[in-house]
């Protein structure tokens, strides 16, 4: 939490404030000499979540990227929490290992934690299990439940219900909704659906033009 004091007619106003959980100022970013992303800024506070909308190959990706650490040839500033939860299109599970080895693993979670992850998911008593007897569906929520698992402050999702069938759509987008109602974590999720932006997010960017900047929102 912060103080910002406005002054007016020698009257100083006193109000706190909380500083946004991830804030984006981007000068832009090329690859090889092509400029993808212009100048851009982004800032998404506790609780809220940001759908980023844009036409294909467009750079919502390489935006995503560049917040999670993965992408680090660009020109700007970015501060964002330490602790952050990905999601991407593919469950990306180790396929080796068992369901709660999946979660343990990568989070650092108990085995007590891992349980009460799975459960808070629909896959209570699956932790034995490899990912490969689980459907894609409960592949997915196994991926939601992982992000979710190491209490992030940030949650960066790129077209996470894409390729599901509408009813899986609907009960992920429900669960997604019940996961960040227990916790106060500020999301960013790339989209091309509209109606997913429209349920999901507190706020819809557009990302559009070459380079491509924030057009909309
Ligand atoms: N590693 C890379 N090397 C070279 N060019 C890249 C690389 N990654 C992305 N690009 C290019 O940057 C542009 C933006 O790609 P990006 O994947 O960010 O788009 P996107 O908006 O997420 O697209 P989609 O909606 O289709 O997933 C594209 O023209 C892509 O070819």
């Amino acid at each position: 939490m912060s103080l910002r004091l406005v002054a007016s007619n020698g009257t100083i106003k006193q109000a706190e404030v909380t500083p946004p959980v991830l804030s984006v100022a981007l000068k832009g970013k090329s690859f090889g000499g092509r400029q993808v992303l212009g100048a851009l800024e982004l800032s998404i506070a506790a609780g809220q979540t940001v759908a980023l909308t844009g036409p294909s190959g467009i750079g919502k990706s390489t935006l995503v990227r560049i917040i999670a650490g993965l992408e680090r040839d660009f020109d700007g500033e970015v501060t964002r929490p330490e602790r952050i939860g990905m999601v991407f299109q593919e469950p990306t599970l180790m396929p080796w290992r068992t369901v709660e080895d999946n979660l343990t693993l990568t989070t650092g979670i108990s085995d007590i934690g891992a349980r009460k992850a799975l459960e808070e998911v629909g896959l209570k008593g699956r932790g034995g299990d490899f990912p490969r007897q689980l459907s894609l569906g409960q592949q997915r929520r196994l991926a939601l439940a992982r992000a979710f698992a190491g209490s992030p402050d940030l949650m960066l999702l790129d077209e996470p219900f894409v390729s599901l069938d509408p009813q899986m759509a609907d009960e992920m987008m429900g669960l997604f909704e019940q996961l960040c109602a227990r916790r106060k974590v500020a999301s960013l999720i790339v989209t091309h659906s509209a109606e997913e932006a429209k349920r999901l997010a507190t706020r819809i960017l557009r990302l559009d033009g070459s380079p491509a900047r924030i057009v909309q929102g």
